[in-house]
């Protein structure tokens, strides 16, 4: 080095996918903590737009009107993964998104593919925006939106692991409603016909339901080290 800096490791991409409650999030924010690496919630940006929808009265069970309002609404996503963001046309939307009627429309307006096309749009452009690298979380990263990552990661857990973890979250919901809730929307994005839940070939899958998330984040860590270090 010229002027005696330390050189940087290349900017890594990690492209973690799974179906709900099998720790995508927890272990991305962690494994992007650790190792100084932005973070992205694609799930969070696929609830704001459909919290825009339902807030500005578009049926979401008619695909042609999600389809024609797709281009309006602004979703910003912070990627600092000791406080992630997200913003619709400005209003922090942190907190509607996560609610029930969000939850059980979410599937119908993220199978749209004019969503899909702008959402993808925007994660590779934070994706290639990151300076030291990203990880990114969600349902179809490592098979449509980067193909090319350097590390994917495919996450699994039984649905009964599943649904105790998420009703543990949703105070007071009962276990077999949130078992059924969450098989449905599995379903509903494993069929849709636009970039479906799905493995990558070349993704390593972690079956996470006997493992503890310390156990799952070590895991991944270990994993895109040893990326880093070409093995
Ligand atoms: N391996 C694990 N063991 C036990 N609980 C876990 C594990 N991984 C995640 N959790 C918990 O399960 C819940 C759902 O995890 P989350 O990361 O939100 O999953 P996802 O993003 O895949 O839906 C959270 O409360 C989280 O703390
Ligand atoms: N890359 C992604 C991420 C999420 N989604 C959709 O967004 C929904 C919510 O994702 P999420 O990650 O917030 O879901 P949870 O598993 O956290 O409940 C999923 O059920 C999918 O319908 C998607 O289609 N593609």
């Amino acid at each position: 080095m010229e002027n005696g800096a330390a050189p940087t490791a290349p900017a890594v991409i990690v492209a973690i996918d799974g179906p709900s409650g099998t720790g995508k999030s927890s272990t991305s924010k962690a494994v992007a903590a650790q190792l100084g690496l932005s973070y992205l919630d694609t799930g969070a940006q696929y609830r704001a737009i459909t919290w825009w929808m339902v807030t500005n009265g578009i049926d979401t069970d008619d695909p042609h009107e999600i389809a024609a309002a797709a281009g309006k609404p602004e979703i910003v996503s912070g990627t600092d993964p000791a406080a992630p963001t997200i913003t619709v046309d400005g209003t922090d939307v942190a907190g509607p998104i996560r609610t029930q009627e969000v939850t059980a429309k979410v599937s119908a307006v993220s199978a749209v593919p004019e969503v899909r096309t702008r959402i993808t749009e925007l994660q590779r452009t934070i994706a290639a925006g990151a300076p030291l690298g990203i990880v990114v979380e969600g349902r179809d990263i490592g098979t449509t939106v980067l193909p090319d990552a350097d590390l994917k990661i495919f996450l699994t857990a039984s649905a009964e692991a599943r649904a105790a973890r998420r009703s543990g979250e949703l105070k007071g919901a009962d276990v077999n409603v949130t078992r059924e809730a969450l098989i449905k929307r599995d379903a509903a994005d494993s069929s849709r016909k636009t970039s479906p839940l799905a493995k990558a070939e070349d993704a390593v899958e972690v079956d996470t339901t006997d493992l503890t998330l310390e156990q799952v984040i070590e895991c991944v860590v270990t994993l895109v080290e040893e990326k880093r270090a070409g093995k």
